[in-house]
């Protein structure tokens, strides 16, 4: 069964109904219908992992643009099962760095090595299939597609049809389109927004649009998921709620790679914290001790409240 639908994207299942259905669960049919999520969420991974081996290296990474040095030399690694924060004024060179990682720049010298292999050059939608992805700045959808199409685009990445096979319908195709629509509305439930699947990407609340900006990176089947502010314009209670998603994400086996400015969120959700200052990292550690770190406060967290008189 489906609900209708105006354009040719696909159809809303019948679990367009769950959100009537989930608000009817008791505590524990929702605590089972979560797990059922989670593992539909992440196929291939293994949930609730310790923080491991080195997932994804940044070994002296130069960018320059003409004259100015966006990044310098900078060198980190991600763990698989961490959540990593990147931190810094403006202009420290954050979003450089996602971006010099993602294959929107190529860097001037130094190189990213996902799972001990170099990205090299290439392309994007390479990289996305090698296993990187992320969320931007200023949200990116597709504004008059539904949410689940949104999503749904995203599993594209993982799709085997040909252009042929698409072209006459082959059952492979089919068994593709259908798998990626019953993915999709679980991510769209994993993420919080199943209720409104339906409703073009525009006409969502700010605070959806950047949930399905998420579903939508963990549709290509990430091991790391790069977040670029994803709190911007968020209030406070979004922000708590956001802090439960990152960590329900982690927890479903991914990795995380988050930049953000509001100190609270990162020093409550991170495992471990990247400082970056005019393209240079300043400090590498845990919150705690990038809290008290004084080059850090210096340059970018100010004077403890506590040790305000
Ligand atoms: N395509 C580009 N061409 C020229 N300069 C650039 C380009 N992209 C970034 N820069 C410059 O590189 C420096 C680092 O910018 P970046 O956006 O990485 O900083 P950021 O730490 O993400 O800052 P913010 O917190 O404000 O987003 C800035 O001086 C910026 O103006």
């Amino acid at each position: 069964m489906t609900e209708p639908n105006n354009g040719n994207g696909p159809e809303v299942p019948a679990e367009g109904g769950l959100a009537a259905e989930l608000a009817h669960m008791t505590e524990a049919e929702l605590i089972e219908h979560e797990a059922e999520v989670a593992e539909v969420v992440a196929p291939d991974r293994e949930i609730a992992v310790e923080v491991g081996e080195t997932l994804l290296d940044i070994d002296n990474l130069t960018m320059r643009f003409g004259g100015l040095t966006a990044l310098d030399s900078v060198s980190f690694g991600i763990r698989r099962g961490e959540i990593l924060g990147l931190i810094g004024p403006n202009g420290a060179g954050k979003t450089t760095c996602f971006n010099a990682m993602t294959g929107v720049y190529r860097p001037t010298s130094g190189q990213v090595l996902l799972e001990g292999k170099p990205l090299g050059k290439l392309a994007k939608h390479n990289i996305t299939r090698r296993g990187i992805a992320r969320t931007f700045q200023n949200i990116r959808l597709f504004g008059e597609m539904t949410a689940l199409e949104n999503v749904v685009v995203g599993t594209d990445a993982r799709h085997k049809t040909s252009v042929m096979g698409a072209l006459v319908r082959s059952p492979r195709h089919f068994r593709e389109e259908k798998e990626a629509i019953e993915r999709a509305m679980a991510l769209l439930d994993f993420v919080g927004i199943v209720d409104r699947a339906a409703d073009k990407a525009k006409n969502l609340p700010y605070g959806y649009q950047r949930r399905l900006e998420i579903a939508r990176a963990l549709a290509t089947e990430p091991k790391l998921l790069c977040l670029d502010e994803p709190a911007a314009g968020f209030n406070p209670i979004e922000k708590e709620d956001l802090m439960g998603l990152i960590r329900k994400i982690r927890d479903d086996g991914y990795t995380v790679l988050l930049i953000e400015h509001d100190m609270k969120l990162v020093m409550g959700v991170t495992d471990r914290i990247v400082v970056l200052e005019f393209g240079k990292k300043i400090a590498d550690g845990a919150p705690s001790e990038i809290r008290e770190n004084p080059s850090v406060i210096a340059a970018y967290l100010g004077v403890p409240d506590d040790d305000i008189a």
